[in-house]
């Protein structure tokens, strides 16, 4: 008999200051006694959001005034799958209070969880939450631009970029030796502001452990994951995937990559003549993902808002994220 399908909205209720509102489920349910997101069931005719009001109001007593879709992530449970639609929750009225009894706790994510065991499908969540919301791809072109280069990225890292994507497809035919001098370089100045760089799968693969994580070119994810490849234990550190399509998003999650980017959403000077796949597109695609998905094309500050409000988890760019 196959298993009951539930479908589920759950907050990350977070504070300026990054705390994380938690729940204790209370004794009257399944798997009571652990930790989750407040939420719950999504009534027939619901949609996502306005299940999570309503949940938000009748566990916590809140009203929800700022929210917007994130990850929706399946987990199968020994009795049930579960289809949790992840939600972050920006703005409320009234002070949280636990209206089933349950206790609620407001924790820190970058030190130890100060409560436990949290339900399992709340754990990625928890850490896809920590990712920086702005991912920046180099686009140095040759050791002549470089210096000028790491000023500006000296630039950004100082207005608190954290996320970097060595990327030099089209480096000009030099020698090897200047591009990985170049790679080292921006290494260690993204490691002098706490940031991290994560190098693209064009490059050599001995360079791979040196960077911080490695971003799979598209087709190279597709090809790992329909090959079984467990690249995630090979390869240390972040794990990124670049998608256009759904196959791509599918190839990231089998590959469990901690993010995905999924673009060009909107027109952009590297795809001159290739219209953007749009917002609908872009949060059509991500409905299913099963990962945090950063927007690419055209995205700057001034788009991050639509981006989030689309789903996604941050934006990645060349030119307009290098301030
Ligand atoms: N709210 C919430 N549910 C989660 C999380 N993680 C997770 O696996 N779940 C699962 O999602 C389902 C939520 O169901 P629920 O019983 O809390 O829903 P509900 O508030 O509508 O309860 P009720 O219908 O029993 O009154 C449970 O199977 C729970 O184990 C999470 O972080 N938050």
């Amino acid at each position: 008999m196959s298993k009951p399908f539930i479908e589920v909205a759950a907050g990350l209720i977070m504070q300026p200051d990054g705390s994380l509102l938690l729940a204790q489920r209370p004794d009257d349910k399944p798997w009571s006694g652990w930790w989750e997101l407040p939420g719950g069931k999504i009534e027939p005719g619901e949609t996502t959001l306005q299940a999570l009001a309503r949940e938000l109001k009748e566990e916590l007593n809140i009203d929800v005034t700022a929210a917007t879709p994130w990850v929706t992530y399946t987990h199968e449970y020994p009795k049930n799958i579960v289809r949790l639609a992840f939600c972050r929750v920006t703005g409320w009225e009234g002070e949280p209070t636990g209206m089933e009894g349950q206790q609620l706790s407001w924790v820190k994510l970058d030190a130890p969880l100060s409560v436990g065991p949290l339900l399992p499908a709340t754990e990625p969540p928890l850490r896809w939450i920590q990712l920086p919301d702005h991912y920046l791809l180099t686009s140095i072109g040759s050791s002549k631009g470089l210096d000028s280069y790491l000023a500006r990225l000296t630039q950004a890292l100082q207005n608190g970029l954290k996320l970097v994507q060595f990327r030099e497809p089209g480096w000009e035919p030099e020698s090897d030796h200047d591009i990985h001098t170049a790679f080292q370089q921006v290494l260690t100045l993204c490691h002098q502001y706490s940031a991290r760089c994560l190098i693209n799968s064009c490059h050599p693969e001995t360079w791979w452990t040196q960077a911080d994580g490695v971003h799979l070119r598209a087709a190279d994810a597709c090809e790992l994951a329909s090959a079984g490849v467990a690249i995630k234990d090979q390869a240390p550190g972040l794990l990124a995937v670049s998608a256009h399509n759904a196959n791509d998003l599918d190839a990231a999650r089998m590959l469990a990559a901690d993010f995905a980017v999924l673009g060009h959403v909107l027109d952009t000077p590297s795809h001159p003549g290739e219209p953007g796949i749009g917002w609908a597109q872009f949060a059509s695609l991500i409905d299913n993902a099963g990962l945090p998905v950063f927007a690419i094309g055209g995205q700057s500050v001034a788009t991050l808002e639509t981006a989030r409000q689309h789903g996604a988890h941050g934006i990645a760019g060349i030119r307009q994220l290098l301030t």
